[in-house]
Parts: C-alpha cells; sequence; structure tokens
C-alpha cells in the first residue's frame, strides 16, 4: 500500500490543479483544492472550501450543462471551460472529472484535475485563423491565376485548361465544341488615333459585350493575346455556332467605336469559328488552329465578318 505521506506530497506538489468536491450536495462545493489550482485561479484555499465548484464561473454554460449532465449519469468526463479568475482575467481550464463511489456503491465525491491550456487554445485559435485566412487568399490567388488583368475575363492559360478538359468530356459523350477566334481589326490603328490607354478601355468594352453575349455556364470565354479573343461554347452545333459568329461581328460594331483610319470608320472583329465532335487522337490544337485559319479567312477577305472552318471529320 503507498505510503499516505507520500501521496499527499504528490498532491500538494502536482503541477496540475486537483480539487475534491462533495458530490452529495447539489451546488458540488468544494472540499480540498491544492496550491496549484490556488495559483490558477488566484483564489486562496479559504475562499475555495465550501464554495460551490461553480466559483470559477464557467463562461460556456454549454459547456458546463455537458459536463453536469455526464457526471449526474455517475460517469466520469473531461471538458474545458473557460473561466475566470478572482482577478477577473479568463483563462481555458482544461478538467477531467472522476466520480468516486463508496464501497456500496455511493457516489460520494468528484475529483478533478484541472491544467491552464489557455495558451494552447490560443494559438489553436490563431492557427484556425490564419488556416482560414490562408484559404481565403489562396481563392483569391487561384481565381487571379486564372484573369486577365486588364478585361478580368479569363486569361488564354485557363482557357487551354479549361479547353483540355471539355474536349474529353465531348469527346466522352459525342458533344460537339464550338470554338471561336476572335480578333479586332485595324486595332493598331485604333491606338494610333487615341492612344494605347485609349485602346486599353476599347479591349475591355469588347471583353465585355463577348461576356454578355457567351453567358451560359459552359462557355468559357478568354482573352488570348493582344486583341485577340477565343471562345468554346460546349455542346454548340454548326448553324447556331455560324450564328452566333455573326450576332459577334453586329454586336461588337453596335458598340459604335471610331476607328477612322479603319475601313467604315468603325471598330469591327473578325470571327473564325469551327464546331467539332471530339474523336480518339484529335487534338484541341488542330481544333483552334482551324479556327485561326478561318479568322485568317476573315481578315483577308475583308475583315468585319465571320468565317466557319470545315468541320474536322
Ligand atoms: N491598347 C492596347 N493595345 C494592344 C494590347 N495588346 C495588343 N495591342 C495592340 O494591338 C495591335 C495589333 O496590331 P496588329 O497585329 O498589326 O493587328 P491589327 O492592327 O489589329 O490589324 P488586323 O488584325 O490585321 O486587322 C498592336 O498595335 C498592339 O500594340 C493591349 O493590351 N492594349
Amino acid at each position: 500500500m503507498i505510503n499516505l505521506e507520500l501521496l499527499k506530497q504528490a498532491v500538494m506538489d502536482s503541477r496540475d490543479g486537483i480539487t475534491i468536491t462533495d458530490a452529495r450536495r447539489s451546488d458540488l462545493p468544494i472540499i480540498f483544492a491544492n496550491p496549484a489550482f490556488e495559483r490558477m485561479t488566484g483564489y486562496p484555499l479559504d475562499r475555495l472550501v465550501g464554495h460551490p465548484c461553480g466559483i470559477m464561473r464557467p463562461a460556456e454554460d454549454a459547456a458546463a450543462d455537458a459536463a453536469r449532465t455526464v457526471l449526474d449519469d455517475g460517469d466520469g468526463c473531461e471538458a474545458t471551460f473557460h473561466s475566470r479568475r478572482r482577478d477577473g482575467s479568463r483563462f481555458w481550464n482544461e478538467v477531467s472529472i472522476s466520480p468516486i463511489y463508496e464501497a456500496d456503491g455511493t457516489l460520494t465525491h468528484y475529483i478533478g484535475i484541472h491544467k491552464d491550456v489557455t495558451q494552447r487554445v490560443l494559438l489553436e485559435r490563431e492557427l484556425r485563423s490564419k488556416t482560414r485566412d490562408l484559404a481565403t487568399a489562396n481563392a483569391e490567388l487561384e481565381k487571379l491565376v486564372a484573369l486577365d488583368a486588364l478585361t478580368g475575363i479569363y486569361n488564354r492559360r485557363h482557357f487551354d485548361e479549361r479547353l483540355a478538359v471539355l474536349w474529353e468530356f465531348a469527346a466522352r459523350n459525342a458533344d460537339p465544341i464550338a470554338l471561336f477566334f476572335i480578333d479586332i481589326d485595324h486595332f493598331k490603328h485604333y491606338n494610333d488615333a487615341f492612344g494605347h490607354p485609349a485602346g486599353d478601355r476599347a479591349l475591355v468594352q469588347v471583353a465585355q459585350r463577348l461576356a454578355e453575349i457567351f453567358q451560359r455556364g459552359s462557355d468559357v470565354l478568354a482573352r488570348y493575346g493582344g486583341e485577340e479573343f477565343v471562345v468554346l461554347a460546349s455542346g454548340m452545333a454548326r448553324e447556331p455556332a455560324a450564328r452566333f459568329a455573326q450576332r459577334l461581328c453586329e454586336r461588337i460594331e453596335a458598340l459604335e467605336l471610331p476607328n477612322p483610319e479603319a475601313p467604315g470608320a468603325r471598330l469591327t472583329i473578325s470571327v473564325g469559328h469551327i464546331v467539332v465532335t471530339p474523336k480518339a487522337g484529335m487534338r484541341p490544337a488542330e481544333a483552334l488552329e482551324r479556327a485561326d485559319r478561318a479568322l485568317f479567312e476573315a481578315k483577308t477577305s475583308g475583315r468585319g465578318r465571320a468565317v466557319g472552318a470545315v468541320e474536322v471529320a
């Protein structure tokens, strides 16, 4: 049997707070608290003994209630309370409570082992908040990486990624994909006439107008290069694609941006488009090349128009 003096010394010297409360009284008064508990709470022993263990006023009633329910069932429990010290300051008290029974099964006392875990809880909170900030920053960064800085629509990198994914998807479902290459006509003249900042504003206006036209969630509109835009429209067949391409030319001309040096004195676009139903072994780059060639044809045959490429067999 262990030496009682040693047992007493262990309790008195423990770095953790130790309390014993009377379980036979509903207010659970403390009948013993060791020096570590006095230091933790700032209450001297004579202010603790005889007082309910709620003397530390747990701040979270829900946690206190939950602990009380478990104790009422006669079980031990672990809980973390946001408690107050005597001087009003707060600390996090991680407490492990065990019931003590007499030989006949009567519950007589609870023994509580208390740890001040304030540092740990604050660190965990800071870590959680930093993790949240990091996740928000990452999401923001991902968006930025995908977007064109000037126009706010997707950039070429993102377009190529989406094209690769949607191409596979269309191949599996034998769905058509329409690709549009759009290039502003005589944009060099525009810059020369109105200056580069005005050119930038025109690019933004064109991008916005294109975004208004392609509004379906499955459409991907991107700035592909300087004054060149590209659109992918999943599931669009040849006829509607040709109509869309024509409408693009009309809608951009309807912006009525002047381009004095260009024939017609208006800012116009040329469009090359293609509709493909991807098949095994066919690469998206081939379809893009064909759309680009159709764009070249639209340019050389007068600009301000749309030309459809022959569908890839
Ligand atoms: N303002 C502005 N201009 C740009 C930007 N990117 C490219 N450009 C201009 O777009 C013009 C493209 O000129 P070109 O490739 O000769 O084509 P174009 O004058 O549009 O003639 P066509 O395409 O043959 O009708 C150049 O003057 C570029 O400086 C940009 O971000 N902002």
